[in-house]
């Protein structure tokens, strides 16, 4: 994972390409010079004859309907071909001519209409016809809001360019930013989400970027708006200006301030706009007070057990009371829940499964509401309103995919009825209000009430649930659809099983938020925040303040107080600046006293004395460690041969020196003395060391005469006989290196081992001629199954 990526993750084909895009798969070794030289001109003269026709290629007047018509490579139209697509759909009639033109696009189309292949298809070709290789750096950067999406627009990717030869990576975080950095220097291609990206982009030394040929934003009004505005910003500056760039979104918008900010060059807007939502979905809304939600909820997949369902919640907190609450009524049908604050992995096996799954019911948060391609969804339930239009069509947008059929139902309390379903209807979304038949309603009330009663953990998190979805209504700024004071709350806490209605504070909520958007953008732009006061003041942008003034700002300051007075003794008077300690008498000190009364002094070291006026340093006497600062220098001392202690440098005194003879004699004498010692220790260590090697000599004299007589026993055993001890004989000569064999094996070590496959490699590939740059060809035939496997193909790639 992406990990992280997580790291970079390159795909690598699990197995190997059996078809060969056009015959390029021909045999390497035994072409001859002379039609190498031949296909390598006819690969020049193909690419010749591609660029010629997209430069013919008019976008304006063709009306094309395949993607046989486009002016496309070998290797990607082999691809297109066996990941079966063959019709192209409005928007990618209409984009990819233009885009493989090289035209800056703002591309507009409703959900599920094959936007992906619209940019992606151009991305790819641009990168053949400039013949990108690895030497040449990052040549398109994609970048899509989530996790999940940027795992799956990697996943169309593997499988168009499958018969292509760039390095591609995912980088999605959820690995060290370390290992994802060592790989991401190789790569032609990366689709990613912006906080990652631009991490690497900050930090990431052999990232080269100054190449890059494309830009594009999947979701990008989401990629542009608040949450990521100033990641996005900061990762545009790390970019060249001259590039291409295309944004693609079902709710696209011509924001001039957007095509500035990404300075984009006379974009072409391509909207694929007959309606905003497609006409293959049913949409209904149901007015349901908000205390009979769960009720509703329930009933709804009790009446759709055969069916694969997903049911959007505004907050992961609501995700997982719901999930949580309903997984214990067992309704009869597999419940998945899925929100941004589980972990990576778990994410992408939930992923994993419900798109694996035939029915099943998936309760998510809007993490998967934009671009994320669950096949065969039947029902898109919104159980609470979305903020605004654009989330209720992208939230729709997962079912009635490409021309397939898909129902959908919003579930309104009263009072968002009128609000909303104005918004909706002036987008044109054709919207009918149904109700729920009363012989199916059921009440799940009471159920559980007795299941929150019983488990804590439930209770607790029906708690959260409530709060946070009260407080989420509470920050909606659309206040014609969100009105908090018209909700029976106490009503609705009951509904979720709670004995009484938890308190909800609003400011900290809007707190949170603020702060949360605060750091995001300020975490780009390297400015230090509001500081720990929090408390809302604006503050002038010039203004200084010192961490004197913050500590002053600072709440909660009682606690520490409360603990620094107990510090201190209670007699004391906490009026005094200067506070006098009383030193207590020899006689009225009494060290087994452990009132902690007042003061008390405890000789130590030396006559001092250490006075006792808090826990602390009464603490302190029983550490021999902290008590040395109080000893005072201490002097070395060295005993001589008698016993006697020396101070460990002691000066003769004059007279004495004058005694002993001059100078010259005392130095002889002393070196005489010297060398007796030291022939005296020679001689004293050849003698030991004689008696070692004559001691070793011994043990070894009887070591041997011990081996030759277990020989002569063995000579006397009866010899291996039967079938079974031949067999026991045979294993264990076979165990026994033989010479030949070892020496086969160090050259089987020394020889270079076969290069490990790279990404979309070809199985043949060893036979296949590697075109011009050295490159290799694409092939990926079975999709990874989880993140793990996307990391094991990187890692086959990045390995190389
Ligand atoms: N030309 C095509 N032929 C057949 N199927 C296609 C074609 N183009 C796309 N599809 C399929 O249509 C589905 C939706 O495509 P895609 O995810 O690109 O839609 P989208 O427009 O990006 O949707 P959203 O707005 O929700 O992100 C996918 O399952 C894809 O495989």
């Amino acid at each position: 994972m992406p990990t992280r990526t997580s790291l970079a993750q390159t795909s690598a084909p699990k197995d190997k390409a059996k078809q060969k895009p056009n015959g390029k798969g021909k045999s390497k070794g035994n072409a001859p010079a002379e039609s190498k030289t031949l296909k390598r001109k006819r690969e020049k003269d193909d690419l010749e004859k591609l660029q010629a026709a997209v430069n013919q290629l008019d976008p304006k007047t063709s009306a094309l309907t395949k993607f046989s018509e486009l002016p496309l490579s070998a290797p990607t139209a082999s691809g297109l071909d066996a990941s079966h697509f063959q019709n192209l759909t409005d928007i990618q009639a209409r984009a990819i001519p233009l885009a493989l033109k090289g035209q800056d696009i703002l591309g507009a189309a409703k959900t599920g209409s094959g936007k992906t292949l619209a940019f992606l298809v151009p991305v790819i070709e641009t990168l053949y016809r400039k013949q990108w290789t690895e030497l040449d750096g990052l040549g398109a950067l994609i970048i899509a809001p989530t996790r999940e999406l940027a795992v799956q627009i990697f996943e169309v990717l593997r499988k168009i360019g499958r018969y292509h030869h760039f390095s591609a990576g995912l980088v999605i975080g959820g690995k060290s930013l370390k290992d994802e950095a060592e790989r991401l220097a190789r790569m032609n291609l990366l689709v990613c989400t912006p906080g990652r990206m631009l991490q690497h982009l900050d930090q990431t030394a052999g990232l080269d970027v100054d190449n890059l040929q494309i830009l594009v934003l999947d979701e990008a009004d989401r990629i542009m708006d608040m949450g990521f505005q100033s990641a996005v910003d900061a990762l545009v500056e790390h970019l060249p200006k001259t590039r291409q760039t295309m944004l693609f979104s079902a709710t696209q918008s011509k924001k001039v301030s957007d095509l500035a900010r990404l300075s984009m060059k006379d974009p072409e807007y391509v909207a694929v706009h007959e309606a905003a939502t497609p006409s293959t979905l049913t949409q209904h809304y149901l007015v349901t007070p908000l205390a009979e939600k769960m009720d509703t909820l329930y009933g709804f997949i009790k009446a759709n057990l055969k069916s694969k369902i997903i049911i959007f919640l505004s907050s992961g907190k609501q995700v997982r009371f719901i999930y949580e609450s309903f997984r214990h009524l067992q309704p009869g049908i597999p419940l998945l829940h899925l929100h941004g604050r589980q972990k990576q992995l778990a994410r992408m096996e939930i992923t994993r499964r419900f798109t694996s799954a035939q029915h099943s019911c998936l309760f998510a948060t809007d993490v998967v509401a934009r671009g994320v391609d669950f096949p065969a969804v039947d029902w898109v339930v919104q159980g609470d309103c979305p903020e605004d239009v654009d989330t209720y069509i992208h939230r729709i947008g997962r079912t009635a995919r490409y021309e397939r059929v898909g129902r959908a139902v919003l579930l309104l309390d009263p009072s968002e009825e009128e609000g909303m379903v104005q918004r909706l209807q002036q987008r044109k979304i054709p919207i009918q209000r149904v109700n729920v038949k009363e012989k199916k309603k059921q009440s799940i009330k009471s159920k559980i009430q007795d299941m929150c009663f019983h488990q804590p953990d439930l209770k607790y998190l029906g708690q959260k649930a409530f709060i946070s979805y009260t407080r989420s209504i509470g920050l909606q700024k659309n206040k014609d659809v969100f009105k908090l004071d018209a909700l029976d709350l106490q009503a609705y806490s009951e509904s979720l099983g709670l004995p009484e209605m938890p308190p909800v504070r609003f400011q900290k909520a809007e707190d949170i938020r603020r702060l949360k958007n605060r750091s995001r953008a300020e975490l780009s732009s390297g400015s230090e925040g509001e500081g720990e006061g929090g408390e809302g003041k604006k503050r002038t942008k010039d203004e200084v303040r010192t961490k004197y003034d913050r500590m002053f700002e600072r709440t909660n300051q009682d606690v520490l107080s409360s603990h620094y007075s107990n510090l201190r003794p209670a007699a004391e008077d906490d009026n005094d600046f200067f506070a006098v300690k009383r030193v207590l008498n020899e006689d009225e000190f009494d060290p087994e006293s452990k009132s902690g009364g007042g003061p008390r002094v405890v000789p130590i070291y030396g006559g001092q004395e250490l006075v006792i006026d808090s826990k602390r340093r009464e603490k302190l006497l029983t550490s021999k460690k902290k008590m040395l600062k109080y000893k005072g220098q201490s002097t070395k001392i060295v005993f001589d041969d008698d016993g006697e202690a020396h101070s460990l440098y002691e000066l003769q005194g004059e007279e004495d020196f004058r005694q002993a003879g001059d100078a010259e004699t005392q130095r002889q004498r002393f070196v005489q003395a010297e060398a007796d010692r030291v022939r005296e220790a020679d001689l004293e260590d050849k003698q030991l060391a004689k008696e070692k090697r004559q001691e070793k000599k011994v043990k070894r004299k009887e070591r041997e005469r011990m081996e030759a007589n277990d020989e002569m026993d063995a000579a006397e055993q009866p010899t291996l006989g039967g079938s079974g001890d031949a067999d026991a004989a045979l294993d264990f000569l076979r165990s026994l290196p033989i010479a030949g064999e070892e020496a086969q094996q160090d050259e089987d070590d020394e020889r270079p081992r076969k290069k490990p496959k790279k990404w979309f490699e070809d199985d043949s590939d060893d036979e296949k001629p590697k075109s011009k740059k050295g490159r290799k060809v694409i092939e990926v035939t079975d999709a990874p199954d989880t993140l793990e496997d996307l990391e094991a193909l990187a890692t086959g790639l990045l390995d190389d």
